[in-house]
């Protein structure tokens, strides 16, 4: 049923360079939560905070109630074999045809037999659409597939936790959409919690329970995606419809002054030129033939209650 994740004060620097402090939140049991934020605002280290592979500075992390930054190496690898990881480019070994690949996990944390390690390789190469492409090499397929296989090894050993770095990078509108949609269907069928680092707008807007975002090393929000989506808050607002008008510069943030003037001059041009912008995109549905977890039907009804609020303020 996938663990909960509570993260209370956390605070990573490296050097003098503080990356985020005081970020506190709870990815619930389950669930699928996105983490959004400008280029180095330290999401990438967050991934690795979580699975103990850097330590922070200060707080806490909780997995199913026990606080990984306090524990031993030995203690930690017991608590990484809860954790499926899919890097950027899927971090296959290259000399090694996807079978192997994603039976690797499986031949180095288990004793379970060749015949036994066969029939789970084919079941997750089955889950990502890959049957078929068992003895092609990394090198000689897309990445969209080379995502899929790294998906497929992540998910061997029955991960309770998925972390997601990037999973849509580097691939067509197309491929994200499968990817997406795998993502979804995945967590309908297998329950686990979800964290995924990502870029693209759109994925964030239909694809997670939950979304948070990463600004001036902090966690500006975190909640629900409804919340997120309709919210007034100017770097969350402007984050989630990519625009440069707003607190996000360039390369760091901007003068007060300016982010002013741009906010002002957008709040008098928005209704019409980003009708949009605080849309409510509808939630990305498991397949055909998926059954939903019986929180999807808390989801639709808190939708409805947006939706409804906001016919209301719109008459
Ligand atoms: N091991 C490390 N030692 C020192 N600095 C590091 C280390 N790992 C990351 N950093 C620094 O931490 C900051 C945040 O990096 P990180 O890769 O987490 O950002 P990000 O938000 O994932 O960026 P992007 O969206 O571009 O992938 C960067 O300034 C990076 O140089």
């Amino acid at each position: 049923m996938g663990v909960e994740i509570c993260v209370e004060g956390l605070t990573k620097s490296f050097g003098h360079q503080v990356i985020w402090q005081d970020v506190s939140l709870t990815l619930p049991a389950g669930e699928v939560s996105v983490m959004l934020g400008p280029s180095g605002t330290g999401k990438s280290v967050f991934l690795k905070t979580l699975v103990g592979l850097l330590k922070p500075d200060r707080g806490s992390v909780k997995i199913a109630g026990r606080d990984i930054t306090r524990l031993r190496e030995h203690e930690l690898y017991e608590v990484r074999k809860l954790f499926g990881v899919l890097f950027q480019d899927g971090a296959l070994f290259g000399s090694m045809n996807l079978y192997d690949n994603i039976a690797f996990p499986l031949r180095e944390h288990t004793r379970k037999s060749e015949s036994e390690i066969r029939r789970i390789v084919l079941e997750k190469m089955e889950m990502v659409g890959l049957i078929g492409s068992e003895a092609k090499l990394p090198g000689e397929i897309s990445g969209g597939m080379r995502k899929r296989a790294g998906l497929a090894r992540a998910l061997v050993l029955d991960p309770e936790i998925i972390l997601f770095d990037e999973p849509d990078s580097g691939l067509d509108p197309v491929r994200v959409a499968y990817l997406n949609q795998l993502i979804v269907d995945l967590n309908a069928q297998i329950d686990a919690t979800f964290l995924i680092v990502t870029h693209d707008i759109a994925s964030a807007r239909q694809v997670p329970d939950n979304i948070g975002l990463l600004f001036r090393r902090e966690l500006v929000m975190f909640g629900p995606r409804e919340e997120l989506l309709t919210s007034d808050e100017p770097v969350v607002r402007q984050f989630l419809n990519g625009r440069m008008q707003g607190p996000i510069g360039m390369a760091e943030e901007k003068d007060a002054a300016q982010v002013e003037q741009e906010l002002a001059a957008l709040s008098g041009s928005e209704t019409a030129q980003a009708p949009g912008s605080r849309a409510l995109t509808p939630r990305l549905l498991p397949g055909p033939g998926i059954t939903r977890p019986p929180r999807w039907e808390a989801i639709a009804r808190r939708e409805a209650e947006l939706r409804r609020r906001k016919a209301v303020a719109d008459v």
